[in-house]
């Protein structure tokens, strides 16, 4: 297993691009089985997740191939490989969007079995709205030894509400509209996620000859079409990949470019920098991140697009950490998803959780130490500790980092960062 070794205290400079968003890319994926024919997808990162999910389509019957110009090539044809219906546990288990596979296989199979999925432990993650709007389009479900067993005959369009106790469901949203591109009729989901990943998704399918409409509200109406067609599709830029880089120039107040940025996605990252006290100038695909100012603690909540994404929480509190002052972040989408705070504190930080808050009391002062790696995000967050620590931070268990940055240690290290990847 590798660990990662970072000697804090290095300032950060220069200009870094940002990858295609592991959480577009694994959705459009998982719809591409519902194309006949080619499609070429630009911009797939080259991370674990997408690893697995490649193997999850090739069982599936898909022929997907690297072309030389970066791109992903994925064929599936109608008609063919009708038999092969299962996403197994040993893959599923490795990463939430695994699941996405559900929606497309009942759509075009009328039948799949796929195994409850992993991902990250970052509190409950049931998959209930899931199959709700699976059920409501005439889907029958069942769960068999860990897996989901669903089969249906014409998916039928109809009115489904998402709606769940914390927001609506991002996967979810994912998994209804794709079993509702071809359904019979039209389709209307009340509280659908709105993220620019499925927003992503929706632009893709309609590019493949899908017709929905309401793309980016909480309202989306799918009018079933009979067929869908290979595409060749570029998928947006990473903004979560984005705000953990924003983050290491300023945890470091060092001055970094970021290049293939979508800022209008970046919105509420960009604007909690500001409140902070770091300069963000965002400038087309481009934005810069610089400071030599005190920055200020802050108060910050988690909540659906286009609020706080939960999934830059931990990269903001290693941020407020360091910080002096009082700063309470409200997680209102996992309310338990603190596990890197314990880390945090082995580091120095002054850290109390009170579910679905957490108060830090920061101070400059954070020191390296060992630390673990719960889950992707939170490793994300221990690198930027470790990135203005006194001393050296070796931290274990990345490769839950693995799953969702590319070469994180090397771009950092392009940077400045003094980080290193080291075999245990
Ligand atoms: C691969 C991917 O894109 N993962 C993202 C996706 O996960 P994911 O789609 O799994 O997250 P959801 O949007 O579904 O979860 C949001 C909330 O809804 C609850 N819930 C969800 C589904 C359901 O059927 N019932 C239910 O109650 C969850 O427990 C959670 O409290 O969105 C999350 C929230 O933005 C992000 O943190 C993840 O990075
Ligand atoms: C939580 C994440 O991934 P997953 O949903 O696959 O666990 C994430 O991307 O931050």
């Amino acid at each position: 297993m590798d660990k990662i070794v970072i000697e804090g205290g290095h300032r950060l400079e220069g200009k870094v691009r940002i990858n295609g968003a592991k959480n577009a890319a694994l959705p459009i994926m998982a719809a591409c089985l519902l194309l006949h024919g080619p499609s070429r997808i630009k911009g797939i990162p080259n991370i674990v997740d997408i690893q697995t999910q490649i193997k999850i389509l090739k069982n599936l019957g898909g022929d997907i191939r690297h072309i030389e110009d970066g791109s992903l090539g994925i064929i599936f044809r109608d008609g063919e490989h009708k038999e092969k219906i299962t996403a197994p546990y040993d893959l599923v288990r490795k990463m939430r969007a695994s699941v996405c596979v559900l929606g497309p296989l009942l759509s075009k199979r009328g039948n799949a079995k796929v195994s409850y999925p992993g991902g990250c432990v970052i509190g409950q993650r049931p998959i209930d709205l899931h199959l709700k709007g699976l059920k409501a389009l005439g889907a029958r479900i069942e769960t068999d030894e860990g897996y989901v067993i669903a089969s249906a005959g014409t998916l039928k369009g109809t009115r489904i509400s998402l709606k769940g106790q914390y927001g609506t469901t991002v996967l979810g949203t994912c998994n209804v509209m794709t079993a509702a591109v071809l359904a019979e009729g039209t389709t209307i989901i009340e509280d659908a996620a709105c993220e620019p990943e499925v927003q992503d998704l929706a632009y893709f399918l309609n590019k493949a000859g899908a017709k929905i409409s309401g793309i980016g509200g909480s309202i989306l109406t799918i009018e079933g079409v009979k067929e869908l067609h290979g595409v060749d599709y570029e998928i947006i830029p990473d903004r979560i990949e984005a705000g953990t880089f924003m983050i290491a120039g300023a945890i470091t107040k060092g001055e970094i470019t970021l290049e293939n940025v979508r800022n209008d996605h970046l919105v509420a990252t960009i604007e909690k920098l500001r409140e902070i006290g770091v300069e963000v100038t965002a400038n087309g695909n481009t934005a810069v991140v610089k400071s030599n100012n005190t920055y200020r603690p802050a108060n910050i909540t988690t909540m659906p697009y286009p609020c706080l994404p939960t999934d830059m929480q931990a990269q903001f509190m290693a941020l407020l950490c360091t910080i002096s002052g009082k700063s309470v972040i409200a997680e209102k989408i996992f309310p338990d998803r603190f596990i890197h705070s314990a880390e945090l504190r082995r580091m120095g930080a002054d850290i109390r959780v009170d579910v679905p808050y957490a108060t830090i009391n920061g101070s400059p002062f954070l020191s390296g130490t060992h630390v673990m790696v719960s889950d992707l995000r939170a490793g994300a967050g221990l690198v930027l500790a470790g990135l203005v620590a006194k001393g050296t931070t070796h931290i274990h268990r990345i490769y839950h980092l693995d799953r969702g940055y590319e070469q994180i240690e090397k771009r950092l290290s392009q940077l400045g960062a003094h980080i290193t990847r080291v075999s245990e």
